[in-house]
């Protein structure tokens, strides 16, 4: 199965567009409220408006990572390098546009029942749509499937599903049953002044669907105050290597991973070490300096682990300390009982923006992606989580300074843990 977090699907159609907008602000603001994929549907287009217009989107989607599908045409969408394709049951057939597209690109199918379905999978799509759940102006011949077809289809297929037709935020709720992947909207989104609001909106109340029955926490700057003592690790790096960052450079340092500094300091100081010994350095200076200081959980922490754990929340770390490193702040700050796996992506030899290790954690928590969350100070190491198809939730940390490229990915940012909003809507207790 190809890395695509299907939730949020916006669907286009220029004509509907609300007068403040283009097809390009409506795109670029549905991504930034969220949406994870897009369909560029112009039934009205002549092939050259439809390929100048594919052009514009690619450049928007691919500036934020986010897959573009191409509605009906095969050509447009190879022309443009597309994702892949949308076709219906009266479109290309699956099989030939297979042998068109090859096996790299994403090909979905429109489905109304099980048994279409099933043919659709069998026949090697890669998700299918299925609907209209509710009428809808927007495709006025479309068959209607009910919330019950729905269900069976989710629970029949191995590929993911989709709702369209009809979906908004009074329609989103009756969805529940059914547990599906993501939501294709067009008019709800399209149609909307403030998109980025509306976009949001529509998918946290589609999130919301999913209970959560596992929370994943990153360590150092989201479950405990540990960035002070990352302040004198990097002080102390600097003493005994004799070298010098810049204020600039001491900027970017936090938003990188062990490895990638490791790298650049080598290369900048030529300094005659391996990657592994900069980062054996830096494993002995911080353990010393976590063992020395003291260490601080974020407020609120501790009262929201034992909610979860009373609530038979499964909880998990995901880190990119070693156990070494890991052992010590957790047990110094009496949490570490708390956690059903601790994963470590340096002992794994994963990576925290590879959905691997969320895949681990899901597996051996025995917890759907859907129904987790993670919880990262840091936006640059949550890509993985959000290709795994967790909810994301971000908790500010005054080294991060909040400008990536990866915002869109964010579907929820709290200060602390004691922000309500953690009870209320992020970790929805009412089922
Ligand atoms: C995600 C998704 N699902 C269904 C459709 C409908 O496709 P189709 O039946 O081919 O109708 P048109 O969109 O081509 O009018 C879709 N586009 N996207
Ligand atoms: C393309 C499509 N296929 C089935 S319904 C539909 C249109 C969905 O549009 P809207 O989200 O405005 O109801
Ligand atoms: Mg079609």
């Amino acid at each position: 199965m190809k890395n695509i977090d299907y939730t949020m699907y916006y669907v286009t159609d220029e004509d509907l567009l609300s007068s403040n907008h283009t097809l390009e602000t409506s795109v670029q603001d549905a991504i930034l409220g969220g949406c994870t994929m897009i369909q560029l549907r112009e039934k009205h287009s002549s092939t050259l408006d439809f390929y100048n217009k594919a052009i514009k989107i690619k450049a928007i989607c691919d500036k934020y990572n986010i897959p573009l599908i191409i509605n009906d045409r095969i050509d447009v969408a190879l022309a443009i390098n597309a994702d892949g394709v949308h076709l219906g049951q009266d479109d290309m057939p699956l099989d030939i546009a297979r042998k068109i597209m090859g096996d790299g690109k994403i090909i979905g199918i429109s489905t109304a029942t099980l048994d279409e379905a099933l043919i659709a999978q069998q026949g090697g799509a890669d998700y299918v749509g299925v609907g209209a759940m509710y009428s809808t102006n927007t495709k006025t011949d479309a068959n209607l499937t009910t919330i019950n077809e729905l269900t069976k289809i989710k629970n029949n297929l191995k590929i993911p599903v989709v709702a369209i037709g009809g979906i908004n935020l009074d329609t989103i709720p009756a969805l529940k049953p059914a547990q599906i992947d993501g939501v294709a909207i067009v008019s709800a989104i399209s149609m909307q002044e403030d998109t980025v609001s509306a976009t949001r909106k529509l998918k946290n109340t589609f999130l919301k669907q999913y209970q959560t029955k596992g929370v994943i926490f990153d360590i150092d700057g989201t479950l405990l105050e540990t960035m002070n003592i990352w302040d004198n690790v990097l002080l102390n790096l600097m003493n005994t290597l004799n070298i010098s960052y810049t204020e600039d450079e001491i900027q970017k340092i936090w938003n990188m991973g062990f490895a990638e500094l490791a790298q650049f300091s080598i290369k900048k100081f030529k300094l005659d070490m391996s990657v592994k010994e900069f980062w054996q350095l830096i494993k002995k200076l911080s353990v010393e300096e976590y063992k020395n200081s003291k260490i601080h959980l974020k407020k609120g922490a501790k009262k929201l682990l034992e909610y979860l754990k009373e609530k038979g929340v499964k909880l998990a770390i995901a880190t990119a300390l070693c156990k070494e490193q890991y052992e010590i702040v957790l047990t110094k700050t009496g949490i570490i009982d708390y956690f059903d796996i601790i994963a470590s992506s340096v002992d794994l030899k994963m990576e925290k923006s590879d959905r691997q290790i969320f895949d681990y954690i899901a597996k051996n928590l025995q917890v759907p992606n859907k129904n987790l969350i993670f919880f990262e100070d840091d936006i640059n190491s949550s890509t993985g989580a959000k290709l795994a198809g967790l909810k994301l939730c971000i908790v500010s940390n005054k080294k991060y300074n909040g400008n990536s490229k990866f915002d869109a990915l964010i579907d929820y940012k709290i200060d602390d843990f004691e922000n309500k909003l953690i009870y209320d809507e992020i970790i929805v207790e009412k089922n």
